[in-house]
């Protein structure tokens, strides 16, 4: 079983302007309304991929409802901590570029976390855990380590996908998967990446560090992914940019996918590269259909 983990979901609230004026009255031709936070977004594409999946993590309100409901019609379970605030909403504007405000979420309190650890005594050896995103304010930023060590000797996969202060404490425990994009992996080692080889030069340097496969995202550029001695970079086919919110995650699912599924390593990244691809050319999450349609298009070549 994969188990994901949301510490902060979120509703996102999808808008669509011809044209986004600050400091101005905006108003919006579209909108749309979607269950957000990463680990839920790798739990729907798992379950458009038919891989089994539990999403944990804490909502609340009616907010929290609407994702917890939406998840159960997707047959995904949910094992979710109630907690007293309301999810956050998080605001998406599609202009001449995307913006993105990605709200500050409800207070969980200890006894919230305590219920939460409980959950995961469920884990056994061969399962995953995927833990994305960013974490409350009220929770400590080393709350991430507390979850890998409780599971560090169950033979449990750990996945990370999050900021450096929350990714780097984890490193230690060989995570079997991170996924920077390319911006994450230049703030981790204060640079700046604007191009291939440069992301290529500081992947092999977060490698060392232990990780056991890496992702880095690069947009509309594909992905690299570094595994054992091996550098493979997938391209990005044709088609029309909707909305990128849920790429990366979507990019995790995919590959997580492929090696559930005992595909050799390239396919399981055709299969990261083609859901990414996919879901940046979805409104909302890719399904199945476009996944597959996209992983007959999507290029992987060696570059190492
Ligand atoms: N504009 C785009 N066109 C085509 N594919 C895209 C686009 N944006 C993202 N993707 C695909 O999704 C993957 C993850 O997107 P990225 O934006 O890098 O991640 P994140 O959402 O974590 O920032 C990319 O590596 C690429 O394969
Ligand atoms: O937890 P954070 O870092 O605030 O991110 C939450 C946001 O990220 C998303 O999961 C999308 O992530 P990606 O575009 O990186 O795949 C949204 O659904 C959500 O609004």
């Amino acid at each position: 079983m994969i188990y994901t983990v949301t510490l902060n979901p979120s509703l996102d609230y999808l808008m669509e302007l011809d044209a986004f004026k600050s400091g101005q009255l905006n108003r919006s031709n579209n909108e749309n309304i979607f269950p957000g936070g990463k680990g839920i977004n790798v739990s729907r594409i798992l379950s458009q991929l038919d891989v089994g999946t539990t999403s944990l993590g804490f909502v609340g309100g009616f907010t929290g409802k609407y994702i917890s409901d939406f998840l159960e019609k997707e047959q995904i379970i949910t094992n979710f901590v109630e907690v007293d605030g309301t999810t956050r909403i998080n605001v998406k504007i599609k202009a001449e570029d995307e913006t993105e405000i990605n709200a500050n979420g409800p207070c969980i309190t200890d006894h919230d976390l305590q219920l939460f650890l409980k959950r995961l005594d469920s884990l056994k050896a061969g399962d995953a855990l995927v833990l994305a995103g960013s974490i409350p304010r009220s929770v400590s930023p080393d709350f991430y380590q507390s979850i890998a060590n409780q599971i560090k000797d169950k033979d449990v996969r750990l996945i990370i996908d999050a900021e450096k202060k929350l990714l780097e404490p984890v490193l230690e425990n060989r995570p079997f998967l991170i996924k920077p994009n390319h911006h994450e992996l230049g703030e981790f080692f204060g640079v700046k990446i604007d191009s291939t080889e440069s992301a290529i030069y500081y992947g092999k340097k977060l490698l060392e560090k232990g990780v056991q496969n890496l992702i880095v995202s690069m947009a509309a550029k594909g992905a690299i992914l570094f595994h054992e001695n091996q550098i493979l970079l997938a391209d990005v086919p044709d088609g029309e940019l909707i909305s990128s919110v849920g790429a990366g995650d979507s990019m995790v699912a995919g590959f997580l996918a492929g090696i559930q599924k005992g595909m050799p390593i390239k396919d399981a990244f055709k299969l990261a590269a083609s859901a990414g691809s996919a879901t940046a050319f979805s409104l909302g999450l890719a399904n199945k259909v476009k996944i597959m349609e996209l992983f007959e298009q999507v290029h992987i070549n060696d570059i190492e």
